[in-house]
Protein backbone atom coordinates (compact mmCIF):
# COMPACT_ATOMS: atom_id res chain seq x y z
CA UNK A 1 0.00 0.00 0.00
CA UNK A 2 1.24 3.70 -0.60
CA UNK A 3 1.98 6.21 1.51
CA UNK A 4 -1.06 7.66 1.15
CA UNK A 5 -3.58 4.58 1.19
CA UNK A 6 -1.60 4.35 4.87
CA UNK A 7 -2.34 7.69 5.83
CA UNK A 8 -5.87 7.12 4.92
CA UNK A 9 -6.13 3.60 6.84
CA UNK A 10 -4.68 5.58 9.91
CA UNK A 11 -6.84 8.67 9.55
CA UNK A 12 -10.31 6.14 9.23
CA UNK A 13 -8.85 3.82 12.30
CA UNK A 14 -8.46 6.70 14.36
CA UNK A 15 -12.23 8.23 13.51
CA UNK A 16 -13.38 4.50 14.50
CA UNK A 17 -11.43 4.40 17.68
CA UNK A 18 -12.95 8.01 18.94
CA UNK A 19 -16.39 7.42 17.73
CA UNK A 20 -16.08 4.60 19.74
CA UNK A 21 -14.79 5.88 22.78
CA UNK A 22 -16.80 8.86 22.87
CA UNK A 23 -19.41 6.30 22.44
CA UNK A 24 -18.45 4.37 25.37
CA UNK A 25 -17.87 7.35 27.89
CA UNK A 26 -21.19 8.84 27.02
CA UNK A 27 -22.97 5.38 27.72
CA UNK A 28 -21.01 5.58 30.84
CA UNK A 29 -22.03 8.76 31.91
CA UNK A 30 -25.81 8.06 30.67
CA UNK A 31 -26.33 4.70 32.58
CA UNK A 32 -24.82 5.66 35.83
CA UNK A 33 -26.77 8.93 36.04
CA UNK A 34 -23.19 11.71 35.96
CA UNK A 35 -24.13 14.59 34.62
CA UNK A 36 -21.43 16.00 31.62
CA UNK A 37 -20.67 18.65 29.16
CA UNK A 38 -21.78 18.08 26.00
CA UNK A 39 -18.72 17.04 24.08
CA UNK A 40 -18.02 18.26 20.02
CA UNK A 41 -16.70 14.90 18.23
CA UNK A 42 -13.31 14.55 18.19
CA UNK A 43 -12.26 17.84 20.34
CA UNK A 44 -14.57 16.82 23.24
CA UNK A 45 -14.72 20.21 25.42
CA UNK A 46 -11.43 21.34 24.95
CA UNK A 47 -12.19 24.10 21.71
CA UNK A 48 -11.56 27.09 24.33
CA UNK A 49 -8.18 26.12 24.89
CA UNK A 50 -7.39 25.00 21.25
CA UNK A 51 -8.05 28.13 19.61
CA UNK A 52 -6.11 29.87 22.56
CA UNK A 53 -8.74 32.02 24.02
CA UNK A 54 -8.52 30.37 27.51
CA UNK A 55 -5.66 29.48 29.97
CA UNK A 56 -6.04 25.77 31.34
CA UNK A 57 -6.95 27.23 35.00
CA UNK A 58 -9.51 29.46 33.68
CA UNK A 59 -11.34 26.92 31.57
CA UNK A 60 -11.62 24.38 34.76
CA UNK A 61 -13.20 26.91 36.51
CA UNK A 62 -15.35 28.01 34.28
CA UNK A 63 -16.63 24.18 33.63
CA UNK A 64 -16.32 23.57 37.59
CA UNK A 65 -18.91 26.65 37.60
CA UNK A 66 -21.12 25.12 34.74
CA UNK A 67 -21.73 21.89 36.44
CA UNK A 68 -22.51 23.06 39.50
CA UNK A 69 -24.09 21.24 41.52
CA UNK A 70 -23.08 17.88 40.85
CA UNK A 71 -20.60 16.60 43.33
CA UNK A 72 -18.66 14.94 40.44
CA UNK A 73 -19.40 15.01 36.62
CA UNK A 74 -17.55 13.87 33.40
CA UNK A 75 -16.33 15.93 30.41
CA UNK A 76 -13.64 15.53 27.17
CA UNK A 77 -10.28 16.06 26.56
CA UNK A 78 -10.30 14.99 22.73
CA UNK A 79 -11.68 11.68 22.97
CA UNK A 80 -10.53 10.60 26.27
CA UNK A 81 -13.57 11.11 29.40
CA UNK A 82 -12.30 12.89 32.61
CA UNK A 83 -13.64 12.98 36.01
CA UNK A 84 -14.08 16.16 37.71
CA UNK A 85 -14.60 16.11 41.73
CA UNK A 86 -16.54 18.84 42.59
CA UNK A 87 -17.42 17.87 46.05
CA UNK A 88 -15.08 18.99 49.18
CA UNK A 89 -15.56 15.49 50.83
CA UNK A 90 -15.32 13.40 47.89
CA UNK A 91 -11.85 15.41 47.41
CA UNK A 92 -11.22 13.94 50.81
CA UNK A 93 -11.49 10.67 49.37
CA UNK A 94 -9.67 11.44 46.41
CA UNK A 95 -7.06 12.31 47.66
CA UNK A 96 -7.03 10.87 51.18
CA UNK A 97 -8.75 8.57 52.65
CA UNK A 98 -8.97 6.44 48.96
CA UNK A 99 -5.40 7.51 48.15
CA UNK A 100 -4.57 3.70 47.13
CA UNK A 101 -7.05 3.93 44.01
CA UNK A 102 -5.37 7.29 42.49
CA UNK A 103 -1.67 7.43 43.94
CA UNK A 104 -0.20 8.25 39.99
CA UNK A 105 -0.78 11.26 37.55
CA UNK A 106 -2.21 11.09 34.41
CA UNK A 107 0.64 12.22 32.87
CA UNK A 108 1.68 9.86 30.13
CA UNK A 109 5.85 9.98 30.00
CA UNK A 110 8.38 7.68 28.15
CA UNK A 111 11.43 7.38 30.63
CA UNK A 112 13.51 6.03 27.69
CA UNK A 113 12.64 9.20 25.86
CA UNK A 114 12.09 11.74 28.59
CA UNK A 115 15.09 10.93 31.20
CA UNK A 116 14.80 13.91 33.50
CA UNK A 117 11.14 14.26 32.59
CA UNK A 118 10.78 10.95 34.74
CA UNK A 119 10.80 12.06 37.99
CA UNK A 120 9.16 12.59 41.53
CA UNK A 121 6.22 14.33 39.51
CA UNK A 122 5.56 11.77 36.99
CA UNK A 123 6.69 8.50 38.54
CA UNK A 124 3.82 6.05 38.85
CA UNK A 125 2.92 3.20 41.42
CA UNK A 126 5.34 1.88 43.61
CA UNK A 127 8.64 3.50 41.88
CA UNK A 128 7.29 6.85 42.97
CA UNK A 129 6.43 5.70 46.72
CA UNK A 130 9.76 4.39 46.43
CA UNK A 131 11.26 8.29 46.07
CA UNK A 132 8.96 10.15 47.78
CA UNK A 133 9.96 8.10 50.47
CA UNK A 134 13.38 8.53 50.43
CA UNK A 135 12.69 12.62 49.58
CA UNK A 136 10.74 13.69 51.75
CA UNK A 137 13.61 13.51 54.48
CA UNK A 138 15.18 16.52 52.16
CA UNK A 139 12.21 18.92 53.07
CA UNK A 140 11.70 18.76 57.12
CA UNK A 141 11.85 22.21 58.99
CA UNK A 142 15.19 21.24 59.72
CA UNK A 143 16.76 21.19 56.45
CA UNK A 144 14.88 24.42 55.62
CA UNK A 145 16.69 25.65 58.22
CA UNK A 146 19.60 24.85 57.09
CA UNK A 147 19.48 26.13 53.68
CA UNK A 148 17.69 29.09 54.89
CA UNK A 149 21.10 31.42 54.65
CA UNK A 150 21.15 30.56 51.17
CA UNK A 151 18.16 32.12 50.57
CA UNK A 152 18.65 35.04 52.85
CA UNK A 153 21.43 35.39 50.95
CA UNK A 154 19.29 35.66 47.73
CA UNK A 155 16.82 37.94 49.51
CA UNK A 156 19.88 40.82 50.22
CA UNK A 157 20.78 40.55 46.88
CA UNK A 158 16.83 41.49 45.47
CA UNK A 159 17.08 44.19 48.43
CA UNK A 160 20.08 45.44 46.66
CA UNK A 161 18.83 45.12 42.97
CA UNK A 162 16.02 46.79 43.78
CA UNK A 163 17.50 49.76 45.19
CA UNK A 164 18.80 50.58 42.05
CA UNK A 165 15.12 50.42 40.15
CA UNK A 166 13.54 53.47 42.64
CA UNK A 167 13.72 55.81 39.76
CA UNK A 168 11.64 54.70 36.97
CA UNK A 169 8.65 51.57 37.00
CA UNK A 170 10.29 47.79 37.01
CA UNK A 171 8.51 44.43 36.04
CA UNK A 172 8.01 42.61 39.43
CA UNK A 173 6.83 39.65 37.15
CA UNK A 174 10.88 39.85 36.05
CA UNK A 175 12.32 40.29 39.16
CA UNK A 176 11.03 37.71 41.12
CA UNK A 177 11.42 35.55 37.93
CA UNK A 178 15.48 36.15 38.82
CA UNK A 179 14.84 36.19 42.41
CA UNK A 180 13.62 32.50 42.57
CA UNK A 181 16.01 31.42 39.76
CA UNK A 182 18.73 32.52 42.16
CA UNK A 183 17.54 30.85 44.84
CA UNK A 184 16.53 27.35 43.20
CA UNK A 185 19.61 27.83 41.38
CA UNK A 186 21.68 28.24 44.32
CA UNK A 187 19.54 25.60 46.51
CA UNK A 188 19.21 22.74 43.85
CA UNK A 189 22.36 22.77 41.59
CA UNK A 190 24.85 24.38 44.34
CA UNK A 191 25.12 27.12 41.33
CA UNK A 192 25.15 31.07 41.86
CA UNK A 193 23.21 31.64 38.43
CA UNK A 194 23.51 35.34 38.95
CA UNK A 195 20.08 36.33 37.31
CA UNK A 196 19.53 39.55 39.80
CA UNK A 197 22.78 40.27 38.28
CA UNK A 198 21.93 39.17 34.42
CA UNK A 199 19.02 38.59 33.76
CA UNK A 200 19.64 36.43 30.38
CA UNK A 201 21.38 34.17 31.80
CA UNK A 202 21.68 30.19 30.66
CA UNK A 203 19.06 29.36 34.08
CA UNK A 204 16.58 32.00 33.09
CA UNK A 205 15.98 30.57 29.83
CA UNK A 206 16.07 27.00 30.60
CA UNK A 207 13.21 28.29 33.55
CA UNK A 208 11.28 29.61 30.40
CA UNK A 209 11.44 26.21 28.66
CA UNK A 210 10.63 24.08 31.28
CA UNK A 211 6.63 24.47 30.98
CA UNK A 212 6.78 25.70 27.58
CA UNK A 213 3.03 24.56 25.79
CA UNK A 214 3.22 22.36 23.28
CA UNK A 215 0.02 21.32 21.60
CA UNK A 216 1.33 17.60 20.81
CA UNK A 217 1.54 16.51 24.53
CA UNK A 218 -1.89 17.88 24.55
CA UNK A 219 -2.80 16.04 22.81
CA UNK A 220 -1.33 13.11 24.24
CA UNK A 221 -2.87 13.73 27.13
CA UNK A 222 -5.85 12.32 25.58
CA UNK A 223 -3.95 8.74 26.06
CA UNK A 224 -2.91 6.26 28.54
CA UNK A 225 -0.11 5.32 27.68
CA UNK A 226 2.17 5.99 24.59
CA UNK A 227 4.10 3.54 22.43
CA UNK A 228 7.79 4.40 22.52
CA UNK A 229 7.89 4.66 18.72
CA UNK A 230 4.87 6.70 18.52
CA UNK A 231 6.35 8.98 21.13
CA UNK A 232 9.70 9.11 19.46
CA UNK A 233 7.84 9.64 15.53
CA UNK A 234 5.85 12.62 16.72
CA UNK A 235 9.11 13.93 19.61
CA UNK A 236 5.78 14.00 21.98
CA UNK A 237 8.77 14.89 25.21
CA UNK A 238 7.84 16.31 28.29
CA UNK A 239 11.60 18.27 28.69
CA UNK A 240 13.14 19.57 25.52
CA UNK A 241 16.24 18.02 24.59
CA UNK A 242 18.75 20.79 25.10
CA UNK A 243 16.86 21.56 28.61
CA UNK A 244 18.10 17.43 29.88
CA UNK A 245 21.34 17.95 28.23
CA UNK A 246 21.99 21.07 30.40
CA UNK A 247 20.24 19.61 33.74
CA UNK A 248 22.47 16.26 33.46
CA UNK A 249 25.75 17.99 32.61
CA UNK A 250 25.35 20.63 35.33
CA UNK A 251 24.33 17.78 38.12
CA UNK A 252 27.26 15.43 36.80
CA UNK A 253 29.27 18.28 36.79
CA UNK A 254 28.67 19.49 40.43
CA UNK A 255 28.70 15.68 41.74
CA UNK A 256 31.96 15.09 40.19
CA UNK A 257 33.54 18.47 41.80
CA UNK A 258 32.28 18.11 45.09
CA UNK A 259 33.45 14.43 45.32
CA UNK A 260 37.07 15.54 44.05
CA UNK A 261 36.90 18.73 46.41
CA UNK A 262 34.84 17.11 49.64
CA UNK A 263 32.32 19.92 49.38
CA UNK A 264 29.34 20.22 51.26
CA UNK A 265 26.79 22.95 50.95
CA UNK A 266 23.80 21.79 52.68
CA UNK A 267 21.59 22.00 49.71
CA UNK A 268 19.65 19.61 47.63
CA UNK A 269 22.53 17.94 45.78
CA UNK A 270 24.24 17.57 49.05
CA UNK A 271 21.15 15.73 50.13
CA UNK A 272 20.72 13.83 47.05
CA UNK A 273 24.82 12.35 47.57
CA UNK A 274 24.05 11.17 50.88
CA UNK A 275 20.70 9.65 49.96
CA UNK A 276 22.77 7.71 47.45
CA UNK A 277 25.65 7.17 50.25
CA UNK A 278 23.11 6.31 52.33
CA UNK A 279 24.69 8.45 55.17
CA UNK A 280 21.35 10.68 55.75
CA UNK A 281 21.40 9.87 58.92
CA UNK A 282 23.96 13.03 60.18
CA UNK A 283 20.82 14.91 59.34
CA UNK A 284 18.36 13.67 60.56
CA UNK A 285 15.34 15.18 62.98
CA UNK A 286 12.78 14.67 64.44
CA UNK A 287 10.57 15.69 62.14
CA UNK A 288 11.67 13.70 59.33
CA UNK A 289 10.47 10.81 61.62
CA UNK A 290 7.22 12.41 61.63
CA UNK A 291 6.60 12.79 57.76
CA UNK A 292 7.98 9.94 57.01
CA UNK A 293 5.26 7.80 59.73
CA UNK A 294 2.72 10.09 58.84
CA UNK A 295 3.18 9.38 54.58
CA UNK A 296 3.42 5.76 55.12
CA UNK A 297 -0.20 5.71 57.56
CA UNK A 298 -1.56 7.30 54.63
CA UNK A 299 -0.71 4.82 51.41
CA UNK A 300 -1.34 2.14 54.08
CA UNK A 301 2.25 0.78 54.66
CA UNK A 302 3.82 -0.19 57.82
CA UNK A 303 7.76 0.15 56.16
CA UNK A 304 9.58 2.04 53.94
CA UNK A 305 10.29 -0.57 51.02
CA UNK A 306 12.26 -0.76 47.58
CA UNK A 307 15.41 1.14 46.75
CA UNK A 308 15.92 3.85 43.75
CA UNK A 309 19.52 3.89 42.33
CA UNK A 310 21.02 7.79 42.67
CA UNK A 311 22.32 7.75 39.50
CA UNK A 312 23.50 11.00 38.29
CA UNK A 313 20.32 10.59 36.01
CA UNK A 314 17.65 9.94 38.63
CA UNK A 315 19.51 13.41 40.39
CA UNK A 316 19.59 15.43 37.82
CA UNK A 317 15.73 14.14 36.90
CA UNK A 318 14.92 15.35 40.85
CA UNK A 319 16.80 18.96 41.03
CA UNK A 320 15.14 19.78 37.68
CA UNK A 321 11.86 19.22 39.05
CA UNK A 322 12.88 20.72 41.88
CA UNK A 323 13.94 23.75 39.71
CA UNK A 324 10.58 23.18 37.59
CA UNK A 325 7.71 22.72 40.37
CA UNK A 326 9.87 25.30 42.42
CA UNK A 327 10.79 28.30 40.02
CA UNK A 328 7.90 29.56 38.19
CA UNK A 329 5.23 28.45 41.11
CA UNK A 330 6.89 30.49 43.64
CA UNK A 331 8.04 33.99 41.62
CA UNK A 332 4.38 33.77 40.33
CA UNK A 333 3.01 33.76 43.73
CA UNK A 334 5.66 36.61 44.74
CA UNK A 335 4.39 38.75 41.51
CA UNK A 336 0.55 38.37 42.18
CA UNK A 337 1.07 39.37 46.02
CA UNK A 338 3.43 42.62 45.23
CA UNK A 339 0.40 43.43 42.71
CA UNK A 340 -2.08 43.40 45.10
CA UNK A 341 -0.15 44.84 47.97
CA UNK A 342 0.52 47.76 45.66
CA UNK A 343 -3.27 47.84 45.12
CA UNK A 344 -3.76 47.85 49.30
CA UNK A 345 -1.52 50.37 50.59
CA UNK A 346 -3.64 49.55 53.91
CA UNK A 347 -2.50 45.61 54.17
CA UNK A 348 0.50 46.68 52.75
CA UNK A 349 1.74 49.40 55.86
CA UNK A 350 0.40 46.39 57.82
CA UNK A 351 2.88 43.70 56.82
CA UNK A 352 5.65 45.91 56.60
CA UNK A 353 4.82 46.97 60.68
CA UNK A 354 4.66 43.07 61.24
CA UNK A 355 7.69 41.88 59.66
CA UNK A 356 9.65 44.85 61.29
CA UNK A 357 8.81 44.43 65.16
CA UNK A 358 9.43 40.92 64.57
CA UNK A 359 12.54 41.37 63.19
CA UNK A 360 13.22 44.47 65.18
CA UNK A 361 12.59 42.96 68.72
CA UNK A 362 15.06 39.78 68.41
CA UNK A 363 18.48 40.22 68.98
CA UNK A 364 19.53 37.96 65.66
CA UNK A 365 17.09 40.01 63.23
CA UNK A 366 15.68 37.97 60.70
CA UNK A 367 16.24 34.08 61.55
CA UNK A 368 14.38 30.74 60.03
CA UNK A 369 12.65 30.50 63.64
CA UNK A 370 10.93 33.74 63.13
CA UNK A 371 9.38 33.35 59.98
CA UNK A 372 6.63 31.16 61.82
CA UNK A 373 5.53 34.06 63.93
CA UNK A 374 4.59 36.14 61.21
CA UNK A 375 0.74 35.56 61.46
CA UNK A 376 -0.02 38.22 58.98
CA UNK A 377 2.30 37.74 56.68
CA UNK A 378 1.15 34.28 56.23
CA UNK A 379 -2.80 35.16 56.02
CA UNK A 380 -1.60 37.37 52.82
CA UNK A 381 0.59 34.61 51.55
CA UNK A 382 -2.20 32.36 51.72
CA UNK A 383 -5.02 35.21 50.21
CA UNK A 384 -2.46 35.52 47.35
CA UNK A 385 -2.38 31.71 46.73
CA UNK A 386 -6.28 31.45 46.91
CA UNK A 387 -6.76 34.51 44.42
CA UNK A 388 -3.91 32.90 42.16
CA UNK A 389 -3.26 29.00 42.15
CA UNK A 390 -0.05 28.46 40.64
CA UNK A 391 -1.66 25.34 39.11
CA UNK A 392 -5.71 25.42 38.79
CA UNK A 393 -6.46 22.16 38.57
CA UNK A 394 -5.04 19.02 39.84
CA UNK A 395 -4.78 15.80 38.07
CA UNK A 396 -4.92 12.30 38.92
CA UNK A 397 -5.81 8.72 37.70
CA UNK A 398 -7.72 6.14 39.14
CA UNK A 399 -5.64 3.06 39.05
CA UNK A 400 -8.28 0.50 40.32
CA UNK A 401 -11.72 0.15 39.36
CA UNK A 402 -13.31 2.63 42.38
CA UNK A 403 -16.88 2.56 43.54
CA UNK A 404 -17.63 6.58 44.74
CA UNK A 405 -18.95 6.62 48.17
CA UNK A 406 -22.55 6.15 48.58
CA UNK A 407 -23.34 5.56 45.18
CA UNK A 408 -23.42 2.38 42.91
CA UNK A 409 -21.37 4.09 40.31
CA UNK A 410 -18.08 2.38 39.42
CA UNK A 411 -15.18 4.39 38.31
CA UNK A 412 -13.47 2.24 35.34
CA UNK A 413 -9.40 1.92 36.19
CA UNK A 414 -7.03 4.56 34.07
CA UNK A 415 -10.00 7.24 33.97
CA UNK A 416 -8.14 11.12 34.98
CA UNK A 417 -10.16 12.67 37.89
CA UNK A 418 -9.25 16.47 38.25
CA UNK A 419 -9.83 18.30 41.09
CA UNK A 420 -10.66 22.13 40.27
CA UNK A 421 -8.51 24.22 42.77
CA UNK A 422 -9.04 27.68 40.66
CA UNK A 423 -12.67 27.11 40.60
CA UNK A 424 -13.10 26.13 44.99
CA UNK A 425 -10.88 29.12 45.29
CA UNK A 426 -13.81 31.29 44.01
CA UNK A 427 -16.94 29.77 44.81
CA UNK A 428 -18.35 32.03 46.97
CA UNK A 429 -19.99 29.36 49.25
CA UNK A 430 -16.51 28.84 50.94
CA UNK A 431 -14.28 32.36 50.48
CA UNK A 432 -17.05 35.71 51.38
CA UNK A 433 -15.50 37.80 49.16
CA UNK A 434 -14.04 35.57 46.38
CA UNK A 435 -13.14 38.53 43.47
CA UNK A 436 -11.44 40.84 46.28
CA UNK A 437 -8.01 40.57 48.05
CA UNK A 438 -8.97 39.60 51.84
CA UNK A 439 -6.60 38.38 54.02
CA UNK A 440 -9.81 37.71 56.31
CA UNK A 441 -9.95 34.58 54.57
CA UNK A 442 -7.26 33.22 56.59
CA UNK A 443 -8.63 34.19 60.49
CA UNK A 444 -8.52 30.85 62.38
CA UNK A 445 -12.67 31.65 62.38
CA UNK A 446 -12.55 31.74 59.09
CA UNK A 447 -10.57 29.01 58.27
CA UNK A 448 -12.81 26.60 61.33
CA UNK A 449 -16.15 27.71 59.21
CA UNK A 450 -14.67 26.36 55.87
CA UNK A 451 -14.89 22.86 54.88
CA UNK A 452 -11.03 20.70 54.79
CA UNK A 453 -10.63 20.47 50.82
CA UNK A 454 -11.44 23.65 49.79
CA UNK A 455 -8.24 25.23 49.92
CA UNK A 456 -5.72 23.35 47.84
CA UNK A 457 -2.67 25.51 46.59
CA UNK A 458 -0.59 22.99 47.65
CA UNK A 459 -2.54 20.09 46.68
CA UNK A 460 -2.71 17.52 49.91
CA UNK A 461 -2.34 13.72 51.24
CA UNK A 462 0.55 11.88 49.93
CA UNK A 463 1.12 13.35 46.88
CA UNK A 464 0.55 16.86 47.56
CA UNK A 465 3.43 19.24 47.08
CA UNK A 466 6.87 17.92 48.65
CA UNK A 467 8.24 21.43 48.26
CA UNK A 468 5.65 23.40 50.40
CA UNK A 469 7.79 24.19 53.11
CA UNK A 470 10.64 25.30 50.72
CA UNK A 471 8.13 27.41 48.60
CA UNK A 472 6.63 28.98 51.44
CA UNK A 473 10.53 30.10 52.81
CA UNK A 474 11.53 31.25 49.32
CA UNK A 475 8.28 33.55 48.86
CA UNK A 476 8.19 34.77 52.44
CA UNK A 477 11.97 36.11 52.41
CA UNK A 478 11.43 37.87 48.95
CA UNK A 479 8.54 39.43 50.39
CA UNK A 480 10.57 40.34 53.67
CA UNK A 481 13.38 41.73 51.56
CA UNK A 482 11.08 43.72 49.70
CA UNK A 483 8.34 45.43 51.93
CA UNK A 484 10.98 45.88 54.99
CA UNK A 485 12.79 48.92 52.87
CA UNK A 486 10.73 49.91 50.08
CA UNK A 487 7.17 50.77 49.59
CA UNK A 488 5.58 49.73 46.50
CA UNK A 489 2.80 51.22 44.01
CA UNK A 490 1.52 50.44 40.76
CA UNK A 491 2.73 52.16 38.07
CA UNK A 492 0.24 53.36 35.43
CA UNK A 493 2.31 50.90 33.03
CA UNK A 494 0.21 47.74 34.17
CA UNK A 495 -3.12 47.19 32.47
CA UNK A 496 -6.02 46.09 34.55
CA UNK A 497 -7.87 43.58 34.96
CA UNK A 498 -4.35 41.11 35.14
CA UNK A 499 -4.87 38.69 32.05
CA UNK A 500 -3.53 35.33 32.61
CA UNK A 501 -0.78 33.91 29.88
CA UNK A 502 -2.88 31.28 27.83
CA UNK A 503 0.21 28.78 26.37
CA UNK A 504 0.51 27.56 30.21
CA UNK A 505 -0.01 25.37 32.70
CA UNK A 506 0.63 27.65 35.25
CA UNK A 507 -1.60 30.38 36.18
CA UNK A 508 1.05 33.41 35.57
CA UNK A 509 0.17 36.46 34.45
CA UNK A 510 0.63 37.79 30.14
CA UNK A 511 1.87 40.50 30.45
CA UNK A 512 4.09 42.48 32.89
CA UNK A 513 3.18 44.03 35.99
CA UNK A 514 4.82 47.63 36.40
CA UNK A 515 5.01 48.79 39.88
CA UNK A 516 7.31 51.94 41.20
CA UNK A 517 9.19 51.71 44.65
CA UNK A 518 10.30 54.04 46.77
CA UNK A 519 12.93 53.29 49.74
CA UNK A 520 11.87 53.74 52.99
C1 LIG B 1 4.44 28.60 45.96
C2 LIG B 1 5.09 27.55 45.55
C3 LIG B 1 4.51 26.22 45.12
C4 LIG B 1 3.23 25.86 44.81
C5 LIG B 1 1.99 26.76 44.80
C6 LIG B 1 3.24 24.44 44.48
C7 LIG B 1 2.12 23.70 44.14
C8 LIG B 1 2.13 22.34 43.88
C9 LIG B 1 0.96 21.55 43.60
C10 LIG B 1 -0.47 22.08 43.54
C11 LIG B 1 1.35 20.27 43.39
C12 LIG B 1 0.45 19.07 43.05
C13 LIG B 1 -0.07 18.49 44.35
C14 LIG B 1 -1.09 17.38 44.22
O1 LIG B 1 -1.17 16.72 43.19
O2 LIG B 1 -1.82 17.16 45.24
C15 LIG B 1 2.79 20.23 43.56
C16 LIG B 1 3.55 19.09 43.43
C17 LIG B 1 4.94 19.10 43.53
N1 LIG B 1 5.74 20.18 43.88
FE1 LIG B 1 5.12 22.04 44.35
N2 LIG B 1 4.53 23.99 44.59
C18 LIG B 1 5.33 25.03 44.99
C19 LIG B 1 6.68 24.98 45.24
C20 LIG B 1 7.47 23.87 45.07
C21 LIG B 1 8.89 23.83 45.32
C22 LIG B 1 9.73 25.00 45.83
C23 LIG B 1 9.31 22.56 44.99
C24 LIG B 1 10.69 21.95 45.08
C25 LIG B 1 11.75 22.50 45.56
C26 LIG B 1 8.15 21.82 44.56
C27 LIG B 1 8.17 20.51 44.15
C28 LIG B 1 7.04 19.76 43.84
C29 LIG B 1 7.10 18.36 43.45
C30 LIG B 1 8.37 17.53 43.27
C31 LIG B 1 5.78 17.94 43.28
C32 LIG B 1 5.32 16.52 42.92
C33 LIG B 1 5.23 15.72 44.22
C34 LIG B 1 4.85 14.25 44.04
O3 LIG B 1 4.21 13.92 43.04
O4 LIG B 1 5.19 13.44 44.92
N3 LIG B 1 7.05 22.64 44.62
N4 LIG B 1 3.24 21.50 43.85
Amino acid sequence: MDFLGNVVLALITLFLFSYWRFKKAREFFDKNGVAYLKPTFLVGNIAPVLLMNKPMAVYHKEMYEKLHPHKHAGYFLFNRSFLMIRDPDLIRHIMVKDFKYFHDRSIPINPKIDRIGHNLLTMKGDEWKTLRVKLTSTFTSGKMKLMFPLVQECGNKLTQVLGTMTSEAFNIKDLSARYTCDVIGTCAFGIETHSLDDPNNEFQEMGKRVFRFRYRNLIAGAFTKLPESVARFFNIRFVDESVQDFFISIIGNTVKFREENKVTRNDFIDLLMSLRDQTMSKYNDHQEQEDLERFLSQVGEKHAKGQIDMTIDVMAAQCFIFFGAGFETSSTALSFLLLELALHQDIQDKVREEINTLINSNPEGLTYDILKDMTYVDMVIAEGLRKYPALGFIIRECTEDYIIPDTKIVVPKNTPVTVPVYGLHNDPQYFEKPDEFYPEHFTKEAIAKRPHYTYLPFGDGPRGCIGERFGKMQVKVGLISMIRNFKFQLSPKTSLPIKFQQHFIILKPKSGIWLKCEKI
